[in-house]
């Protein structure tokens, strides 16, 4: 069984904060919204580190990303500068011709698919799709990374973490070319920032960041718009109320992305895939800073803390007794939105280390879904009904769906 549902279980029997030992490491295990706003909001400047990856550290070649980086100093300065250059609100806008474009492509070859009657397998070419929005965001205009099947080199470095070398690593991100301009200027704002003892920033520093960014945001963005789509393809009265919004609110030309704040029930559709399938179930591991007694539960410094928000999406005190039952309509006249300071909703985390990406995720997700779902209706291959679309989880960096979703699409515009 995978490690969030084993969790869930067990959190049934014995409560929502649990002390358990992973080897030599103390762990605990938060699983329901009131205990996980005690750790990521009352005490969240003593559990916003993160427990040192071994396996990263050869990765990295001793240099230090974002997402696994103990809180000090270096992840300051490297969470403002990412936050100022990447993640504030006209950067993220400044990218919506690129997304625009990547888009139309897109759905120019899902009608030539539809036209050929072609079962497309949804998984590879929404992640393609991802891949190619993300990366011109993140690496700019660097021509050499098309040149890479970048997702699959990724893949297989999480998944041979252990066996990783370096060595190989190096001379390919090496490839990229990232400019010297734009590296250069990276470093001298951020060694600007830094503590005069602490760590320098020097080029693989940079690469170590721009890789920790491309896996926080590769699988995450797929895998929550595979879900997504499986859910609407299993509920088709779902799906046609989703179409219907669409139609009124657009009519017969493409989804824009300042359409976005007008759908309504897109942001319910994607709010109850996110609770059922949140992508990152454990969020990332935090680790206690200081010793500390919470809800008269001691836990010692260097703790692992993990936060099961795929147990908290199924808590009955919040949502009833329907909780296995994908429902947008739950979120009607519902105040519990993304954000992060609603726990019973937190599939990006709180508190400080929440993640800075969600604002572009979720315009890539709604986006995309929206533009999938207005122009084409979509059919299971083989006379497959709903009922039997398989929904098996994959555990992996993110929770992606086992197999991969393939239906046939119909133009529908
Ligand atoms: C559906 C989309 C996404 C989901 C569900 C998601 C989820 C998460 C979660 C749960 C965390 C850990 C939060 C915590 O410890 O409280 C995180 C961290 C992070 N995410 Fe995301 N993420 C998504 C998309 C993205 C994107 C698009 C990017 C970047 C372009 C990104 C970059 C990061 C980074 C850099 C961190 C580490 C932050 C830190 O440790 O300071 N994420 N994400």
């Amino acid at each position: 069984m995978l490690p969030h549902r084993s969790l869930y279980h067990l959190a049934k029997k014995h409560g929502p904060i649990m002390s358990i030992r992973l080897g030599s490491v103390p762990t605990v295990v938060v699983s329901s919204p009131p205990v996980a706003e005690m750790f990521l909001k009352t005490h969240d400047a003593v559990f916003a580190s993160r427990p040192k990856v071994q396996v990263l550290q050869s990765i990295y070649n001793g240099k230090k990303g974002i997402a696994f980086t103990e809180l000090g100093p270096y992840w300051r300065s490297v969470r403002k500068f990412c936050n100022q250059q990447l993640f504030n609100a006209s950067k993220i806008e400044s990218f919506a011709p690129t997304r625009k474009e990547v888009l139309a492509h897109f759905i120019e070859s899902l009608k030539e698919a539809a036209v050929a009657k072609e079962v497309v397998n949804i998984s590879k070419k929404v992640g393609d799709l991802n891949e190619k929005m993300t990366l011109k965001m993140i690496l700019g205009p660097v021509k050499k990374y098309e040149e890479f099947n970048l997702k699959e080199l990724i893949d297989e470095l999480t998944n041979l973490a252990g066996a990783f070398n370096l060595a190989d690593f190096v001379p390919f991100l090496g490839a990229f070319d990232l400019q010297d301009d734009f590296v250069g200027m990276m470093l001298t704002e951020l060694n600007k920032q830094m503590n005069p003892d602490g760590d320098i920033m020097d080029r693989n520093s940079i690469k170590a960041i721009t890789i920790d960014m491309i896996v926080a945001s590769l699988d995450t963005s797929a895998a929550t718009l595979e879900w997504a789509l499986s859910e609407l393809i299993r509920h088709p009265s779902v799906m046609l109320k989703f179409q219907q919004e669409l139609e009124s609110v657009i009519g017969k030309r493409m989804v824009e992305e300042n359409d976005l704040p007008k759908l309504e029930y897109l942001d319910m559709v994607v709010r109850e895939t996110l609770r059922l399938h949140p992508v990152a179930p454990l969020l990332v591991p935090r680790e206690s800073m200081e010793d500390i007694v919470i809800d008269g539960c001691y836990i010692p410094k260097k703790s692992r803390v993990l936060v099961n928000v795929w147990a908290i999406g199924r808590d009955p005190n919040v949502w009833s007794n329907n909780v296995e039952e994908f429902s947008p309509e739950r979120f009607i006249n519902s105040n519990i939105e993304l954000h992060g300071h609603d726990f019973e909703l937190i599939p990006f985390g709180s508190g400080r280390r929440v993640c800075p990406g969600k604002k572009l995720g979720l315009i890539t997700i709604k986006l995309i879904l929206a533009q999938l779902v207005h122009c084409f209706d979509w059919e299971l291959p083989s006379g497959m009904s709903p009922n039997e679309l398989d929904m098996t989880e994959n555990f992996g960096t993110s929770l992606p769906r086992k197999t991969n979703l393939c239906a046939k699409p119909i133009y529908r515009m």
